[in-house]
């Protein structure tokens, strides 16, 4: 059979997406949680998840682990259901707050969940790559919050695995540890590794990812790289003095995707700002005081997820 005759999910299985997300949906009650979401993600690929607290990004990643079943949509793994990924040790996931054996050493906590696994690798070669082999000997209950967050790193390696799932990662940890776990990371994606983490730093998004996917109530808002989602929010601002002008004509120039008019001093969005810029300078002779910025991430995550619900 052509793949082309092949419906999405199938073609994207067929074609060995690491992780393909279709029409999934999961409300509590009266809150969408995760409101039709699909999401292709392809082998190798490092995908940034953003969105402010409550856009449904820990319910997603529950999702693809299978934590929790979609009220509709589907869930595929590298071809598998997310049950069956986990027990054949492709995905490695580091949650938040995941809970450790207080008592057990370290190594020993390593050992246990390697002994799970049908094909895991040495449980000294996780620590190795967590960067904690020097913990090996140490009780749980005497870790720093920092060194908790590496040792589940450790766990989430010992299977292998193909996909690593991490949700806020770097959460407890400080600056020098934070780097050393990209680092890290780096490292296992230079083999081939697929990694979809959740963040709130937009300076690790921006660092670290291949692709940026920002979700607000549920839904995806944008996808793409740092770069397309900064044209995609705003690109930038012009601010003018401009006599005569009226906010329907300043709609209508060129690039202009929002403009606000307050007596003479109007603030333009704009993607193509040269185009905007010329046509101002056309159309109003008179303009003066005239200021344009850049938007940064932070400013296209606000403009983005920062609207009112429809
Ligand atoms: N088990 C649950 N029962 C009821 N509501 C839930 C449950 N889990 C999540 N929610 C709600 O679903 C929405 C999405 O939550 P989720 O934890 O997925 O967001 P998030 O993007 O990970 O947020 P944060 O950045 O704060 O971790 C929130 O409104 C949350 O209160």
């Amino acid at each position: 059979m052509s793949t082309t005759t092949l419906p999405g999910t199938e073609r994207e299985i067929a074609a060995g997406a690491a992780i393909s997300l279709r029409g999934l949906r999961k409300h509590f009650g009266p809150v969408r949680a995760v409101d039709g979401v699909d999401l292709t993600v392809a082998p190798g690929e490092v995908l940034a998840l953003l969105g402010p607290n409550g856009a449904g990004k820990s319910t997603t990643v529950d999702l693809i682990l299978g934590l929790t079943r979609p009220d509709a949509g589907e869930v595929h793994v590298f071809g598998r259901r997310p049950d069956q990924a986990v027990r054949d040790g492709v995905i490695g996931a580091m949650l938040q707050g995941g809970a450790l054996i207080e008592d057990a050493t370290v190594g020993e906590v390593v050992g246990m969940v390697a002994a799970l696994h049908r094909r895991p690798q040495a449980a000294a070669t996780a620590l190795a790559e967590a960067g904690v082999a020097d913990l090996v000997k140490r009780r749980c209950k005497k870790l720093s919050g920092g060194q908790r967050q590496r040792v589940r790193f450790a766990i989430a390696l010992v299977s292998d695995p193909d996909l690593l799932i991490l949700d806020e990662p770097t959460a407890a940890m400080d600056v020098e540890t934070r780097r050393h776990f990209w680092h890290n990371i780096r490292a296992l994606t230079a083999t081939g590794k697929t990694v979809l983490f959740a963040t709130h730093y937009l300076e690790e998004a921006e660092s670290y990812a291949d692709r940026v996917v920002l979700m607000r109530a549920g839904a995806v808002v944008a996808d793409g790289t740092v770069a397309q989602i900064r044209a995609t929010a705003a690109g930038r601002t012009l601010r003018a003095v401009l006599p005569g002008s009226d906010h329907g004509s300043l709609v209508l120039l060129p690039g202009v995707t929002h403009a606000d008019l307050r007596g003479e001093h109007a603030t333009i969005a704009s993607t193509d700002s040269d185009a905007t810029l010329r046509a101002l300078l056309n159309h109003y002779p008179g303009a003066r005081d005239i200021e344009i910025t850049t938007v940064g991430l932070e400013d296209a995550f606000l403009a983005l997820t920062s609207q009112e619900d429809k």
